[in-house]
């Protein structure tokens, strides 16, 4: 079992801190990107979607982050208030910033890519001076992810938000949302991360995310070893994805749980992580076994992988709940 004790005072569940985007989705399936002539235009940006997740299945949620000054920033904001996201900390960049896109690219549902374009990006503006102790201090959650960290002067922002979240008791998710390109150095990137981690009490990634964090050892580690090494600073749950395998959880007190995938038509495969995460998310806030909360993500991606967004496809409780209770009738 794990122990997280969210303060009951708070009027926020969750709050989100980091990238808001623009996801442009290809509306050709089977179809790489040099063919593809019409993409539809969603909001992404994986904590984002997380938080769109979250809210979507009720948590009270809010978002600290920055948006271009234009017709992409006020989309991002606009959609974010559509979805009962309390937008009160998304600042709004006066440097000239522009959004974050990242293109899709459809080859087939297992042959999926992201081609980003990430220059000069409002969400890597978010800086300390967009970070409020009061506002991190009314949430249950704080949700980071690991892209925030890639570059001053977000990264101080996510480090002095933590610093809040530890000082008054908010539980930390950290999703570790590893996206190469947004960094220039492999031994920066694991560094950053590893940084961040200690300060956390659950931690979510895949194994290939690990693996980016554990560069510096000289043999590869299991899933126990990798999520072991947490228990020493503030994590309660470690949990590993490993894409259609399933995931597997490791709880301070020694006990994993290995979590199954359903069968689902899989449309594209990117927005599994991020769903995943808000229906887990959702589960630890209602004190769920481990077991139960590991099959609502489950649920919650197969239904975000066969759809054609992340964040506008994110399902209700009572979407989740049928999604499960239809597959277990069918195996
Ligand atoms: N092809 C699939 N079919 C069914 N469920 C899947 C599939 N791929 C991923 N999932 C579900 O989504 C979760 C997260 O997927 P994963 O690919 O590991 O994360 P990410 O999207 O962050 O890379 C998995 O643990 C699993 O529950
Ligand atoms: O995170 C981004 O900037 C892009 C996302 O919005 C995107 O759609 C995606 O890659 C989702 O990530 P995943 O859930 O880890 O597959």
């Amino acid at each position: 079992m794990y122990n997280l004790n969210y303060q009951a005072d708070r009027p926020l569940d969750l709050i989100g801190v980091g990238r808001l985007c623009i996801d442009l989705n290809a509306d050709q399936f089977n179809c790489p990107m040099e063919e593809t002539s019409s993409f539809t235009k969603y909001v992404g940006g994986s904590p984002a979607n997380i938080s769109i997740g979250a809210s979507r299945l009720g948590l009270k949620t809010g978002f600290i982050g920055k948006v271009s000054d234009d017709q992409m920033g006020r989309f991002i904001v606009n959609y974010l208030k559509n979805d009962h996201i309390d937008t009160t900390n998304v600042a709004i960049d006066k440097t000239g910033a522009v959004t974050g896109l990242a293109f899709t690219e459809i080859k087939s549902p297992e042959d999926c890519s992201i081609l980003m374009y990430r220059d000069n990006v409002a969400d890597l503006k978010l800086s300390t001076d967009n970070i409020s102790e009061d506002y991190i201090k009314s949430s249950k959650v704080l949700l980071i992810s690991g892209t925030a960290l890639a570059a001053s002067p977000s990264r101080e922002a996510v480090f002095l938000a933590l610093e809040h979240a530890r000082k008054h008791g908010v539980v930390v998710v950290f999703d570790l949302d590893y996206r190469p390109y947004t960094w220039t150095s492999d031994k920066e990137t694991a560094t950053y991360y590893n940084l961040a981690a200690e300060k956390c009490e659950v931690i979510i990634g895949t194994r290939e995310e690990f693996d980016m964090m554990e560069q510096f050892y000289t043999e590869k580690n299991t899933d126990k070893q990798t999520a072991s090494k947490w228990f020493s600073h503030h994590a309660e749950i470690v949990v590993i994805k490993h894409g259609a395998e399933g995931s597997i959880a490791y709880t301070k007190d020694g006990e994993s749980y290995t979590g199954g995938t359903f069968k689902t038509k899989v449309l594209k495969t990117f927005g599994a992580g991020d769903s995943y995460a808000s229906a887990f998310i959702y589960g630890l806030m209602n004190k769920w076994d481990l077991p139960k909360a590991m099959e609502f993500g489950s649920a919650s991606a197969a239904i975000v992988i066969s759809r054609h967004s992340c964040s506008d496809a994110m399902p209700s409780v009572k979407e989740i709940n049928k999604f499960i209770d239809h597959s277990k009738t069918n195996v």
